[in-house]
């Protein structure tokens, strides 16, 4: 149920603890830059946080949660997911599941992984993961759950997820302003979409911790030349030379407190007045102004904004935090064990293990094997969990699967990422669906419409057309609509500056334009205008199926 406007929400950014961090305390940590790189760094407070005035963090009083690392030298805590489903062996129909062993922050260790960094140094990597155990987590417990909720609500139809942000963020690109421009565009997409779908948008970052890549290959060849592959600036430099690419631990340090930094500043503009309803039509990027995107979303700002001030002409305050803060999460995919183990602690309020690097956490195509490491440590973590899901997902495994990490059948853990591309989607996804529904199970659908349609352009660059980006989230709406369950969301690789990396969309991008501002450290993302538009078809779909739900109920 939508929280009625005079209600007090709960909301996820309520710890002063967050918006009075400031970045003395692990400047020593970073490695040893001048002041020009802290220059470059997002400030620890917006000037909105700081004198808008209306939202600081006593207006929204929760218990702090009480985290701690678990002490290996005493018996742990067996309430975790994995040892609910121990306890609890409930069976979906059809599937023997064998009773698990007993999880444990590092059981992972016991099995396969494939995707990790060989390391030269161990005993460097284990003096850096230490020091990350006993930094503090970057995200609460309570905030997680909060999301879990909604994700439950989408699960139903009465909710749509927005999850989108960088491939890969980099340590270069870490500023200000690719900050708030993804983060503005993703609020400019909620508002297409909400208006659309009359229906809350759960709007996630990929953001604030999504640096580790799987790859297809572990070597890169540049003439004649063969390297080990980038794997994300938490483990290794982009650039093609050998030292680059051997794995350095200290980058898991830098890449936490870029994370901290990041999730931050989030916070600030999520809290801070920089996201209040007032300000729609402020939101617009320069660039996608006079593009038709911008120029539709500014005559939809504009309607938003003319019911914002019918609202206050008849009495309804409009100045209350549902209309001056958003709710905001972050995600990145599960990959690096050790660095996802030393953010895992014990949450003394539910007595469940929370992974406290991001809200969400997912397992990749490559890396969500039964019996695999991401699975096992997957399953003990109380945060709500994505699979990723293509073509050669077979629907009996993935029942499996759904079963090992949500065992209590839980509405909001699971959210079944789907990205296989338009033509296999119709032919694959309805098998998914029935398998899922005939055990029984309850998940979020959600459509990654990237992953599936990378293509090689003439000059090698990695992109994807923007008609098979579109193909592929109407093929999802189509199967859902045909299978009769909920599509419910989106997860988009996407920036909101003015990169020239997917080809199409109204403001043509062509083969030979993506050498002009071709920034990814990995996939190519949709730029801003791109992205927005994109929200607008997604909101046409969600507002026919809407108007269908309304015709069928009709008398
Ligand atoms: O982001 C996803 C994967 O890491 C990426 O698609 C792998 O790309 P690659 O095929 O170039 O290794
Ligand atoms: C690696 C990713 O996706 P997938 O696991 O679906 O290939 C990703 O989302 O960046
Ligand atoms: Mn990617």
């Amino acid at each position: 149920m939508q929280p009625s406007i005079l209600s007090t929400p709960k909301h996820p950014f309520n710890h002063n603890l967050f918006t009075k961090m400031s970045l003395s305390s692990t400047n020593s940590l970073l490695p040893t830059k001048s002041f020009t790189t802290l220059k470059s760094f997002p400030a620890t407070t917006t000037s909105a946080a700081v004198h808008g005035g209306s939202t600081s963090g006593h207006r929204f009083p929760q218990p702090i949660f009480a985290v701690h690392s678990p002490d290996p030298s005493k018996p742990q805590k067996p309430s975790t997911p994995a040892a609910a489903a121990t306890a609890g062996a409930k069976l979906t129909a059809g599937t023997k599941t064998p009773t698990p062993a007993k999880w444990s922050v590092d059981s992972w260790r016991t099995k396969k992984a494939l995707q990790l960094p060989e390391y030269p140094d161990q005993a460097e990597l284990d003096a850096v993961l230490q020091t990350l155990d006993s930094f503090p987590p970057i995200v609460f417990a309570g905030e997680a759950r909060h999301l879990e909720d909604r994700l439950g609500e989408a699960a139903m139809g009465n909710a749509f997820l927005l999850m989108g942000g960088d491939c890969a963020e980099s340590f270069k690109e870490f500023n200000a302003n690719n900050i708030r421009d993804t983060f503005r565009v993703i609020l400019q997409m909620g508002v297409v979409l909400m208006f659309g779908g009359q229906m809350p948008v759960i709007k996630v970052g990929r953001m604030a911790g999504q640096f580790a890549k799987p790859r297809s290959d572990n070597f890169e060849e540049k003439d004649g030349v063969k390297l080990p592959s980038y794997r994300g600036d938490n483990v290794n430099g982009d650039a093609f030379d050998a030292k680059s690419r051997i794995p350095d631990p200290q980058r898991l340090i830098r890449a936490y407190c870029q994370s901290a930094a990041t999730l931050n500043l989030l916070r600030a503009f999520a809290t801070g007045g920089y996201a209040a309803m007032q300000r729609v039509t402020q939101w617009n990027l320069d660039f996608t102004e006079h593009s038709e995107a911008g120029d539709r979303y500014q005559e939809l700002a504009s309607r938003v904004d003319e019911a914002l001030g019918f609202m206050s002409a008849v009495g309804l305050t409009t100045d209350h935090p549902i209309m001056t803060t958003t709710d905001f999460w972050t995600s990145h995919e599960c990959l690096h064990l050790p660095y996802e183990q030393s953010l895992t602690r014990l949450d003394s309020t539910s007595s469940l293990y929370y992974d406290c690097s991001a809200h969400f956490l997912w397992a990749g195509e490559r890396t969500r094997q039964l019996d695999g490491a991401h699975v096992e440590f997957l399953r003990g973590i109380a945060n709500p969990l994505g699979i990723k899901v293509s073509d050669k997902m077979d629907p009996n495994e993935l029942v499996k699967l759904i079963d090992i990490l949500n065992p209590e059948n839980k509405p909001g853990r699971i959210t079944i990422i789907t990205r296989m591309g338009a033509e296999n989607m119709r032919v694959k996804l309805p098998h998914l669906i029935r398998a899922v529904r005939r055990a029984g199970q309850i998940v979020t659908w959600v459509s990654d419409p990237m992953h599936g349609n990378t293509i090689k352009a003439p000059s090698g660059l990695k992109t994807r057309p923007f008609d098979a980006i579109r193909a592929e989230v109407r093929a999802f709406f189509d199967v859902h609509e045909q299978e009769g369950s909920h599509p419910g969301g989106v997860h988009l690789e996407m920036t909101g500056q003015n990169v020239t990396e997917c080809i199409g969309g109204s403001r043509t991008v062509t083969f030979d334009d993506l050498g002009s501002r071709y920034h990814t450290h990995c996939d190519p993302r949709l730029n801003a205008s791109q992205s927005l538009e994109l929200a607008f078809i997604i909101a046409e779909r969600l507002r026919k199926r809407r108007m269908g739900t309304q015709q069928s109920l009709a008398p």
